[in-house]
């Protein structure tokens, strides 16, 4: 079984405006909401490569209501902690010339709760899959996702984690299976700033040897390399098409790659990772099904 891990889930307010101007009253052409949050989007994703999963972490309020009624009608598993204050978040996507976001903060998450998700995590089993992907509260420490990887580091289950800094950093040493930073977050985490291909597998070996088993890059247009567990090195370039929203493609890369690992080799993982970040890419919400299957035939 897959499971996904969103400690801080969001509806994604995507609003499209010609021209935005800051400090103005500004007029939104179109808006939509999705789903989301990194987990979230990696269950939705995984659910149109047919691998089912179940969608973990908390939700709050009225918003945290929306998200999982949003996900039941999508056909999503889901078993979130209720928190008993606030609401989940809101995160603003402002599609002018550029894209901007603007995301919430999240509610406040207690001990009892935190609790409550362990004693489900505690329930998985050798031959799981569990990712954990982006970024937590502030009320919690940095060191979380290191707690739940340290507790289920006697298990045999694979572990993909998605998500920067120290968050990112202190879980290294229970050996993940899989990270995707970008690499802009690459650069940012060992405080350099990474032009060229060189730059990038140099870090990224780094990040191996300090523990990960499989370490992607992701690159926006640029496409990803892949540093595979036997060391070995795997560039991809992009799909073609033209740019709608680049939100959430990061995550569709996170649910193709694992997709394609549960059912081929690393090359085959990692076109099918670069089929669906391209994709959500050209897309308004996140990849759908049959792009992701017409942007693998050109890979
Ligand atoms: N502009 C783009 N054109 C084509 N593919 C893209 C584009 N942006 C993202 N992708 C695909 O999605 C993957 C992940 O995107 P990226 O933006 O690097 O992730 P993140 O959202 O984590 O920063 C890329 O490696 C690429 O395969
Ligand atoms: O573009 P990405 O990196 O795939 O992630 C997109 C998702 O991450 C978010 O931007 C939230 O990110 P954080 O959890 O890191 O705050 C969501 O709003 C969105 O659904």
């Amino acid at each position: 079984m897959v499971y996904t891990v969103t400690f801080n889930p969001a509806i994604d307010y995507v609003v499209h405006t010609g021209e935005m101007k800051l400090g103005s009253t500004n007029r939104s052409d179109r808006e939509e909401m999705y789903f989301g949050g990194k987990g979230i989007n990696v269950s939705i994703v995984l659910r149109e490569l047919d691998i089912q999963s179940k969608a973990l972490g908390f939700t709050a309020g009225f918003t945290g209501e929306a998200i999982e009624n949003g996900l039941a009608e999508m056909g999503i598993d889901t078993d979130f902690v209720h928190l008993k204050k606030g609401n989940s978040r809101i995160n603003v996507k402002i599609k002018s010339a550029e894209e901007t976001e603007l995301n919430g903060q999240g509610p406040d998450i207690d001990d009892e709760a935190v609790n409550k998700l362990f004693a489900k995590l505690d329930k998985l089993q050798d031959g799981d899959t569990l990712i954990l992907a982006g970024s937590i509260p502030a009320s919690l420490p940095s060191d979380i996702y290191e707690k739940i990887l340290e507790r289920l580091a006697h298990k045999n289950i694979r572990t993909v984690v998605d998500a920067t800094k120290d968050l990112l950093l202190n879980v290294l040493k229970y050996k993940p299976f899989l990270i995707k930073p970008n690499n802009h977050e690459l650069g940012e985490m060992f405080g350099v700033t990474l032009t060229n291909d060189e730059e990038i597998e140099k870090y990224a070996r780094k990040l191996k040897e300090m523990g990960a088993v499989n370490v992607l890059i992701s690159m926006a247009g640029d496409g990803a390399m892949l540093i595979d567990e036997n060391g070995e090195i795997h560039r991809c370039g992009v799909c073609n098409g033209k740019v709608k929203n680049s939100v959430g493609a990061g995550d569709s890369m996170v649910a193709g790659f694992t997709a394609g690992i549960l059912q081929g080799d690393y090359e085959y993982a990692l076109k099918l990772g670069t089929a669906a970040g391209g994709a959500t890419a050209f897309s308004d919400g996140l990849a759908q099904k049959e792009k992701i299957a017409e942007l693998l035939e050109t890979l």
